[in-house]
């Protein structure tokens, strides 16, 4: 089986032009970090993982460093994975103070009988298995803050559809040995209520993986993505013999006619197909296959070269 890995970088309204090619280079090099796992024999989990932790780390996105305040002030994280050989799978919600949520939801998958922790008992888990706790100022950037203040002033609610160049992340991956896998992982969205849970740790929404069909990656509107299910929903339909592209059209569309919602999908099948899909303005994508390293931001701009 020939490696795939894609990775998204959130369902942005508009990038700022200044900030495009550093946006650019973050996906590019987070793909080409999970492809690399892939090229060397490694689990599609691996690969997932790899590129998510290190768009986490990157502060331009909105998960990990870098990830939106929510009405304190403070940064409250949610992150998912699942193995798509036996859909075993890891989340956690509400998580504070920790530089990489998308391993401590790993670990809920592979170290306990559970598939979802949050916040104090996630914290409390975290501890056990040694990962360590972070100042949360190590999370918080100067971007963030101003970002806050702005909503806060400009809108005093929240209107999502206003909401700027975020950077949720999220990977899908098929290895060698035809397993698929997917993590996101997010901060949220600004000024959200303390406490308050997106799609992204919950699965079915927030992205699914199942050898048998494929692995799906989401970004969006997170109340609307719940309400949809997107990404079981929108393998449901490749499930019933539509190619990618169609099943993200279909899911994406209801998602839009019925709620307004937007967001954005990535997916690989069974088979090595891949497909990126949105509906906000722009969403930060690449994809690596063969050799070919494919990215995008914009609609219809797609570049293609060769991997190192
Ligand atoms: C405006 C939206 C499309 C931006 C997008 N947000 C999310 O994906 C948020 C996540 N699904 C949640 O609801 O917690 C982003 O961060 O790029």
């Amino acid at each position: 089986m020939n490696p795939v890995i894609v990775v998204h970088g959130g369902g942005a309204s508009n990038i700022s032009k200044d900030r495009k090619e550093w946006v650019r280079q973050g996906i590019i090099k987070a793909a080409e970090a999970g492809y690399k796992i892939l090229m060397d024999g490694g689990s599609a989990v691996d690969a997932v993982e790899v590129a998510v932790a290190f768009l986490e780390d990157h502060p331009e996105f909105n998960a990990g460093c870098g990830s939106v305040l929510n009405v304190n002030g403070d940064v409250e994280m949610d992150a998912s994975i699942m193995n798509g050989q036996d859909l075993s799978a890891g989340a956690v919600s509400a998580v504070r103070c920790i530089a990489n949520p998308i391993k401590l939801a790993r670990l809920v998958m592979e170290k306990t009988a559970h598939c979802f922790l949050t916040d104090q008992g996630a914290a409390k888990f975290a501890a056990v298995m040694g990962v360590p706790t972070i100042p949360k100022e190590q999370l918080v950037t100067e971007r963030n803050i101003k970002r806050l203040e702005k909503e806060k002033h400009e809108k005093g609610a929240l209107k999502l559809d206003c909401q700027q160049d975020l950077g949720t992340v999220g990977a899908v991956a098929l290895d060698c040995k035809g397993n698929v896998a997917y993590a996101t992982s997010t901060g949220g969205i600004v000024n959200k209520m303390v406490g308050r849970v997106g799609d992204t740790p919950c699965i079915g929404s927030g992205g699914y993986a199942d050898n048998d069909i494929g692995a799906i990656s989401t970004t969006g509107h997170g109340e609307s993505i719940l309400k949809v299910n997107l990404a079981r929903l929108t393998l449901f339909h490749v499930e019933q013999g539509k190619t990618l592209e169609e099943a993200a059209n279909m899911s994406l569309g209801y998602m839009k006619s019925k709620l307004k919602g937007l967001g954005g999908v990535i997916l690989v099948s069974k088979a090595g197909d891949w497909a990126v899909k949105w509906t906000s303005t722009s969403m930060p994508w690449a994809a690596a296959k063969n050799g070919k390293l494919h990215s995008g931001i914009d609609l219809n701009e797609t570049t293609i070269t060769d991997l190192p």
